[in-house]
């Protein structure tokens, strides 16, 4: 028995070392520690409530730059960077070699195949042919409608309502419905006035927000456990079942509705150059001669182009006013400066209005600031088809997982300088006062390269207008002793809104 209990004897001191040296020794300025078979997981747990600001930490403390270990066979290892070389390859020089990939289109399945998780030719297919709608006149002349209406006849009759009852408001959810509205009647031409006085709760939008929890939620559990809850329909799996038929049942109303009205309407379509378009229908009446693997005859294929605008188009841009108009609050300074811009710019709403909102410097400056700090998309996932070397000498395997941090990048200080923590519209000037143009891998909150966000123009206008109409006509107050933080999510909204107070101004 003795050489046997030496043998135990030597196994629990040669265990007490490993495990104290993952206990209690600081882990090489990494931050995470590296635990036998379940890897780095635990520590990540831990600070998963924090974990915007525990990347900042982290890429700042490893070279921009840090692999991280999942537990063995659960497929978590992935390469987090925040550097602007990195990401340039990645997104622009070695394009073709990072996809979204198989486990992106997974996680996002409910989306099907819209713009957002394809890839290779069926992505191109579907880039090529949005390009052309957008930018398309008939599109263009709806888009500036839809926004003005929206605006006038749906965000300031509201903002009156809440500025005469003197109540507290939550601002992101009022800027939620807004762009919810816009986006969807830009792409069905159906406006779903979620945007009303009563502020009811709309099915889609709740199922949007549903499967934006559940999609959270896939990315932190192992594979096999969220496809088992989504076998046995438990549990956020069983929410994202149900948003799925939320999403299969309304999109199949806006798209017969809308075949019924290209139906009917079919001489007058045809002959109405000069007309206003929604996506809807030119996505329907699609030369597919042009697009071989767009099939706009079969509902799913609209279903999944519906849902993937909306996806792009509705929380980010919410987002960013919300955390735009916070800062505002935090910097009176600032607020009073785009004030004063807008005092001297001449706004009226005209033929020039699109040039009247560039010369808004100072605006545009605050809101690139704002999303500099807060990006609405906060992460970025890339999948390689070949190993590769990154320019930072970080080998990435084949097919393993880059996950780019838009968050911890917009506060590097290697990248921003010393004072990236703060709000500073002026970093966005020159001294001559024209507009300082930032690198999209380095300022990439509309993402850069060939897929840079297709809505970067209408958001920027969206947000211009949004915040001239407020700060000319409105006082803002944040409602004290809220916690502001963002939620762990697909986009970066705040995790308990922003509750203002809101009255009217008699003068700028
Ligand atoms: C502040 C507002 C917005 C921000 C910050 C933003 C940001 C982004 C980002 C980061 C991506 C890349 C996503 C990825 O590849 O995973 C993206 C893609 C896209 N965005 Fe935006 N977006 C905004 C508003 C909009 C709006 C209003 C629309 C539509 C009207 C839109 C349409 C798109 C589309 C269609 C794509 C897919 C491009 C592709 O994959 O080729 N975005 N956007």
């Amino acid at each position: 028995m003795a050489p046997v209990s030496l043998v135990g004897v030597f196994i629990a001191i040669f265990c007490f070392f490993i495990f104290h040296s993952f206990l209690f020794k600081k882990p090489h300025n990494r931050l995470l520690r590296n635990w036998p078979i379940i890897g780095m997981l635990p520590d990540l747990i831990l600070v998963l409530h924090r974990v915007y600001n525990f990347t900042v930490d982290l890429l700042e403390n490893n070279n921009l730059t840090f692999s991280f270990k999942g537990p063995w066979f659960a497929g978590m290892d992935m390469l987090l960077t925040a550097d602007p070389a990195n990401i340039h390859h990645i997104l622009s020089s070695n394009f073709s070699n990072y996809i979204k990939g198989p486990g992106f289109q997974d996680v996002f399945d409910v989306f099907g195949n819209g713009i957002i998780t394809t890839d290779s030719e069926l992505w191109k297919n579907l880039r090529k042919s949005y390009q052309a709608m957008l930018h398309h006149q008939r599109f263009q002349r709806f888009s500036e409608s839809t926004l003005a209406s929206k605006l006038k006849d749906g965000l300031i009759p509201l903002l009156d309502h809440f500025a005469e009852e003197g109540t507290p408001v939550d601002l992101q959810d009022v800027f939620g419905r807004y762009t919810f509205d816009t986006v969807l009647i830009l792409i069905t031409g159906s406006d779903p006035k979620s945007l009303s006085i009563e502020m009811h709760e709309d099915e889609f939008a709740k199922a949007l927000d549903d499967v934006g929890e559940g999609i959270l939620y896939r990315h932190v559990k192992p594979r096999f456990l969220w496809k088992l809850h989504n076998w046995m329909g438990f549990g956020h799996e069983k929410k994202m079942a149900q948003a799925n038929a939320t999403f299969d049942r309304v999109c199949a109303k806006y798209i017969s509705a809308k075949r019924d009205e290209i139906r009917k309407s079919q001489g007058i379509i045809e002959n109405s150059d000069g007309e206003s378009e929604d996506l809807l229908t030119s996505f329907i009446k699609l030369d597919t001669t042009m697009y071989k693997l767009l099939n706009p005859r079969d509902d799913k294929f609209l279903r999944d182009t519906i849902l993937a605008f909306i996806l792009a188009g509705r929380d980010t841009t919410a987002s960013a006013l919300t955390w735009f108009f916070w800062l505002l609050s935090e910097n009176p300074q600032v607020l009073t400066t785009i004030r004063q811009e807008i005092i001297h710019t001449n706004l009226a709403r005209s033929r020039d209005h699109q040039d009247n909102l560039d010369k808004l410097v100072y605006l545009h400056g605050a809101l690139c600031e704002a999303m500099r700090l807060y990006p609405p998309v906060a992460f970025g996932r890339k999948s390689s088809i070949k190993s590769d070397v990154l320019p930072s000498g970080h080998v990435v395997d084949a097919n393993s997982k880059v996950i780019i941090c838009l968050y911890a990048l917009g506060r590097m200080r290697i990248v921003w300088g010393e004072d990236a923590m703060q709000f500073k519209p002026e970093r966005w000037i020159c001294e001559d006062g024209r507009l300082k143009h930032e690198p999209s891998f380095k300022f990439l909150s509309f993402n850069s390269g060939p897929r840079t966000c297709l809505g970067k123009h209408i958001a920027m206008t969206q947000m211009k207008e949004v915040a001239v109409e407020i700060l000319q006509n409105y006082d803002i107050k944040v409602v004290k002793g809220q916690k502001i933080e963002p939620v762990l999510g697909f986009i970066l909204s705040m995790k308990d809104g922003l509750k203002i107070t809101i009255s009217k101004r008699c003068s700028v």
